[in-house]
């Protein structure tokens, strides 16, 4: 998340934060925590303590300061956690906006009830009109309309949705501008996209992500040695013949426990998935999140992920003898009911090529395109049939209905494949008559962005339906590190499975149904919010902008995360070693005068250096909370090396400004006590 200014919205965020943060100190929520547990326990008891000298009528100063400044440290944890959520809240805030009262025509029977919205159930057919708010989730089923979903992505350019491909998802509460559609209801009310997504950013339903768990684990058991340690000083100083002050031994076990990292914990994982949400991705878990900077292999399809995807038609090449206009014909029959951008674009060029097409047949069976079948066409009364598709998969057919190839076809081919178009063959019962050129744009700046990938150590791999010699001249262009070409989509589920088998994390993005396993078995699959219901269910990332390419930034953001957290971890142990050190000749200096020889850094008094360490033990945490939540600037090197890195900036750092800073503490201490 970028910074934000100290304006009215973060004072507010601040506010809140703030009273949540004493919330939070009620001995059941920290629990979860098990560092700031054992800090506020040691409240309570130095507490006592405070009151027994009190009462004893002895000097309780230092009792009283040292539970002030152990509170502190439990309350400045709670406001870390409580600011990084108030931010998610803020953001959910702006997409509940989106919902409201909306009313919908429920169509029963070709017949128009006017319904409220949230009497709405799944499988009720739904007509939307011309400027009419959608007022349920839902696929739809008939009619083609652009939506401006500005209310849910905050993107206002408008997008198009049409029945009867991957593009027929709809989301509740966004505007239809032009058009008229029917949809099915996918979602009952409370339960809609939206809904989910609400709930999931409130952290209704926050879960510790399985790397947290394990880092918690770990945290918990240190705690419990270094607790073990300081129960064991006072026997063995008895046993020297020296006593042992127990508010200074609490303080010596704050210090050595490590709660700057246990304070901003919590923190780090919430920010992760705000950042997330910042660039309009809504990641279902943390752990997807986290899984996405951990990712290996990144898998991607070219048309629409690479490239624009809006493949248009534009040159038609007929082969041998054919006349061009047989050519169009055909190509022109096996569009008619093609709904697809290239189906449409086959009829767009041939009316502005102003040649002469057959009319649309009133009594024929048209064979869709699939990405299964990778060929569509038309099936005449007569019994003729027309076909387009990919050139394989036409030479296959070809060759089951006993027509010959033209030696000629493959040049055309070759021809349009080597400048990255798409060929479609097209044929006929009896012959192959020629190839429609489709082109397609690669994206602006996806070069870079592999570029950046490889160097964080993620490979990836172009999976496409197209035939290798566009995709070769794609995945080149597009600098990916790897292409596998006429795949088909249960293609993506094996290559899944088999970098899996290898032990790697995989990432894939998809829209359509037959994406939905994949999706599924992917460890981090990011769904385009346009693609099926099927497609979003699976994935455990869904992008509101619909831009496959997101995924890219997503494997950034789950990088960070890892990252600030192993940096942060490293700093909380370094300072944890270096604070004992200012610490423990202090604590023992009254008892054990041999153990002065220790104190090398001179500090006032005993107490004094007690009090610089466990403020510094206290502030270090809101200090380090702007950094938590914006997360380690992200280089582009390779994990070795991070880790590198890492240790001496944040381990080296870690170690050396405990004494820096808490001699300086020291110093405002004298002069002012
Ligand atoms: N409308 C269509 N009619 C006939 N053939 C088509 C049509 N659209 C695409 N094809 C052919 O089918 C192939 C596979 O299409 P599909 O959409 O599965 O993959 P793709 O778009 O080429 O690649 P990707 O998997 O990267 O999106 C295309 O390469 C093209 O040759
Ligand atoms: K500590
Ligand atoms: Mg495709």
């Amino acid at each position: 998340m970028t910074k934000l200014p100290l304006n009215l919205l973060e004072k507010q965020i601040m506010g809140t934060a703030a009273k949540l943060a004493f919330k939070k100190l009620n001995p059941q929520t920290a629990a979860s925590n098990p560092v700031m547990f054992v800090v506020l326990i040691g409240t309570f008891i130095t507490a006592f303590f405070t009151l027994q000298h009190l009462f004893a009528g002895r000097s309780f100063g230092f009792e009283l300061t040292t539970t002030l400044l152990l509170l502190f440290t439990v309350w400045f944890a709670n406001f870390a956690e409580s600011v990084a959520e108030a931010r998610g809240r803020g953001q959910a805030a702006s997409l509940r906006s989106a919902k409201r009262a909306l009313k919908a025509h429920r169509l029963i029977k070709d017949c128009d009830e006017e319904v409220d919205a949230d009497q709405l159930r799944k499988g009720d057919r739904i007509r939307v009109s011309q400027g009419e708010h959608i007022p349920a989730d839902g696929e739809i089923v008939k009619g083609v309309a652009t939506i401006n979903e500005s209310a849910v992505t905050g993107e206002s350019a408008a997008v198009l949705r049409e029945a009867g491909g991957d593009r027929c998802g709809v989301i509740g509460g966004t505007k239809l501008l032009t058009g008229e559609i029917e949809f099915v209801v996918t979602a009952d009310p409370g339960h809609s996209f939206l809904d989910r997504m609400i709930g999931l950013v409130e952290g209704a339903k926050r879960q510790k992500t399985p790397n947290e768990t394990a880092l918690t684990v770990l945290l918990a058991a240190l705690t419990m040695v270094f607790i073990l340690v300081v129960i064991t000083l006072p026997p063995m100083a008895g046993f020297m013949g020296a006593g042992l002050d127990y508010t200074m031994l609490i303080a010596l076990l704050v210090c050595l426990i490590p709660t700057t990292i246990g304070g901003l914990l919590p923190a780090i994982g919430i920010a992760g998935m705000n950042r997330a949400l910042a660039a309009n991705v809504v990641a279902k878990s943390g752990k997807a999140v986290e899984v996405a900077g951990d990712i290996d292999t990144l898998l991607l399809d070219k048309t629409g992920t690479i490239t624009f995807g809006d493949r248009q038609a534009t040159r038609f090449l007929p082969v041998g003898n054919t006349i061009v206009e047989d050519l169009v014909s055909a190509a022109v029959l096996t569009s008619y009911e093609d709904p697809t951008p290239e189906g449409k674009s086959v009829l767009a060029l041939a009316d502005s090529g102003g040649y002469k097409v057959p009319e649309r047949p009133s009594n024929a069976d048209y064979i869709p395109f699939s990405a299964e079948t990778r060929l569509s066409g038309i099936s005449l009364a007569d019994r003729t049939i027309y076909v387009k598709g990919a050139s394989d998969t036409i030479q296959v057919w070809a060759e089951a209905h006993h027509i010959r190839v033209p030696n000629s076809l493959s040049a055309l081919v070759k021809d349009v494949a080597r400048n990255g178009g798409t060929p479609l063959v097209v044929a006929s019962s009896n012959q192959i008559l020629g190839v429609i050129a489709l082109t397609d744009v690669i994206k602006p700046g996806v070069a870079e962005r592999f570029a950046r990938l490889r160097a964080l150590g993620v490979r990836t791999v172009m999976v496409t339906g197209d035939n290798p010699i566009t995709a070769g001249v794609i995945a080149a262009e597009a600098g990916v590190d790897d292409f596998i070409a006429e795949a088909k989509p249960e293609d993506k589920l094996a290559l899944i499975r088999k970098e899996q088998a290898g032990g790697r994390l995989v990432a894939m993005v998809g829209d359509g149904t037959n994406d939905a396993p994949a999706l599924a078995q992917a460890d981090v699959g990011l769904a385009m919010n346009s693609g099926t219901q099927a497609a979003r269910e699976a994935g455990n990332m869904v992008d509101l902008d619909s831009d496959p390419a997101k995924l890219l930034a997503m494997v950034e953001v789950g990088k960070q995360l890892l990252i600030t957290r192993g940096a942060l971890t490293t700093f909380s142990l370094a300072n944890d070693v270096a604070k004992y050190f200012a610490i423990i000749p202090a604590v023992f200096a009254g008892a054990l005068p041999a153990i002065a020889a220790l104190d090398f850094m001179g500090l006032h008094s005993p107490v004094s250096a007690v009090l610089s360490a466990l403020i510094f033990n206290a502030l270090i945490i809101p200090a380090l909370i702007p950094l938590a939540l914006r997360g380690v600037k992200l280089r582009p090197m390779k994990a070795e090396q991070l880790l590198r890195n890492n240790m001496l900036v944040y381990g080296l750092g870690g170690v050396i400004l405990p004494f820096v800073a808490i001699k300086g503490i020291d110093l405002l201490l004298s002069v002012v006590v």
